[in-house]
């Protein structure tokens, strides 16, 4: 049995605007959609528990897609705090080392080769794996005024992206033990790595964007419409 956590109670802070961006809409449909979407469409899913923020005007009410079971729940403050709360209201009947996948609700041009290859590597060990993408730009660190301090070497580097997939009780117990030593994990592998594991890291498409900033939608809206 394989569920989505889909953490989709944040505000768009950096997107602005009243509209909370996952609900934002792009080749006819709200961000969370097309994630939710490509998600339950892999024949490997079973279902979705979606963290939404309390009182969510926007949330059109989904209760399955594709055939499967849509659950909701309370988000948090963090992110982690909302992957938690999903976590937490998993239904009855899934294991407790069912494989976990935890998307962004803010990432909807997820697809499912990427999914098949990353569910692969997840049930090949017992650490996990994400989504990533290899670093392809020369690295810059700045002072506080901008000015170059240095270039990064970036062979080893890569960008986390979403899924990451990992093992129900090993998920729960890494972010307990985050929240626990009040650390904010900005991604789950993060919480894993502090428990001294290492997570596979599985080379997933460039155009698994997360939007954040309104020209990220312009961008999702093109790859949204030509995928479609
Ligand atoms: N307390 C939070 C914060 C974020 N998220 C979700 O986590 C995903 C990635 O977070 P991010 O892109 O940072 O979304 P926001 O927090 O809404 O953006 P910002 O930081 O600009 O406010 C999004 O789907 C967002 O809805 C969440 O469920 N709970
Ligand atoms: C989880 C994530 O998408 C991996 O890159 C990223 O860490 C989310 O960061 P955000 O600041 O919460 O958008």
């Amino acid at each position: 049995m394989i569920w989505a956590l889909v953490p989709a109670a944040g505000s768009g802070r950096r997107f602005g605007g009243d509209v909370p961006k996952q609900y934002l809409h792009a080749a006819g449909k709200p961000l969370i959609g097309h994630a939710l979407e490509a998600l339950l469409a892999h024949p490997q899913m079973d279902g979705a528990v979606v963290a939404l923020a309390a009182d969510d005007p926007h949330w059109p009410g989904w209760t399955t897609l594709h055939g499967k079971p849509v659950v909701t729940c309370v988000g948090g403050l963090e992110r982690a705090d909302s992957v938690l709360a999903a976590l937490y209201a998993l239904p009855e009947n899934v294991a407790h080392d069912a494989l976990l996948l935890v998307h962004d609700a803010a990432r909807p041009n997820v697809r499912g080769c990427d999914l098949s290859t990353l569910i692969a590597a997840a049930n090949a060990q017992r650490d996990g794996a994400i989504l990533a993408a290899p670093v392809r730009d020369t690295l810059k660190a700045s002072d506080a005024d901008h000015r170059i301090e240095a270039t990064v070497p970036r062979a080893g580097l890569w960008r986390a992206l979403t899924p990451q997939a990992f093992r129900r009780d090993l998920l729960q117990r890494a972010l307990q033990a985050a929240q626990a030593a009040g650390v904010t994990v900005t991604d789950e592998a993060m919480a894993v790595e502090r428990l001294g594991l290492h997570p596979v890291l599985v080379e997933g498409r460039e155009d698994n964007l997360k939007v954040t900033t309104p020209a990220d939608l312009a961008l999702v809206e093109f790859l949204l419409a030509r995928a479609a």
